[in-house]
């Protein structure tokens, strides 16, 4: 898919979203496709490889959750793979200092790549295995966790709050929709207390989505 097609799909998906991009993004995340994908021909970092899937489920996938990530300064992606969500999330939002963790070598490679890549500040592809002792590990602790398709909720609530400063907030990216009602008592189990949860679909495809925000009480 060429640059102009690519922009045009990738600003339209945005506005059925509700969240904006500078104009200069959609032509950055083409890069970062374009790097993805001649990557993933050498090494296997994504079963997605058709562009408008690229774009949507990944680039479109991670974007739809900047509302919440909004006004926070650090963000720690934690098995954050080919760096989903958190390299669009810094293309967009370019102020955010950004850690993406991933146990396996070649997909920190490929993230170390692509920030070198796209001249990315504050952006930094760690090899670790994040298992609760951020200081152990040598994984430094940010405003606002992420992660997308890492753990169930039950267990990323458990894990991501070591990894939290204080007054900070943990996002949880959700296939299916939950009931309020299951994510507060799911909160309140942990010591956690439920701030936001908001369903939404992918423009394209109509997949369901879902997004809560937690922060220790
Ligand atoms: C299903 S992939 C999701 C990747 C990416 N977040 C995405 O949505 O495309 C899960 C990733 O978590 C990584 N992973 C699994 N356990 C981990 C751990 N304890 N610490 C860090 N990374 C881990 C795996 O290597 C894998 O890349």
């Amino acid at each position: 898919m060429d640059k102009v097609r690519f922009s045009d799909q990738l600003q339209q998906g945005c506005l059925t979203l509700g969240v904006s991009v500078a104009e200069d993004v959609p032509p950055r995340l083409h890069q970062l496709m374009n790097e993805l994908l001649k990557w993933n021909a050498k090494v296997n970092l994504t079963a997605i490889t058709a562009p408008e899937e690229v774009l949507e489920k990944h680039f479109l996938d991670s974007l739809a959750v900047l509302p919440e990530v909004e006004g926070a300064a650090s963000l720690l992606d934690l098995g954050a793979g080919a760096g989903f969500p958190g390299l669009p999330l810094k293309l967009a939002r370019p102020s955010l200092a950004i850690t993406l963790v991933d146990a396996v070598s070649k997909k920190v490679g490929f993230i170390k790549a692509a920030v070198a890549a796209l001249g990315l500040k504050e952006s930094r592809g760690l090899h670790a295995r994040a298992e609760g002792q951020p200081e152990v590990e040598g994984i430094p602790r940010a405003e606002l966790l992420i992660a997308r398709a890492f753990m169930d909720l039950p267990d990323w609530l458990d894990l991501a709050p070591a990894y939290v400063l204080p007054g900070g907030r943990v996002v949880a990216m959700l296939g299916k929709a939950q009931p309020d009602s299951e994510l507060h008592a799911r909160a309140a189990e942990r010591n956690l207390r439920l701030v936001s949860a908001r369903q939404y679909r992918l423009p394209f495809s109509g997949a369901e989505r879902q997004v809560a925000v937690f922060t220790k009480v």
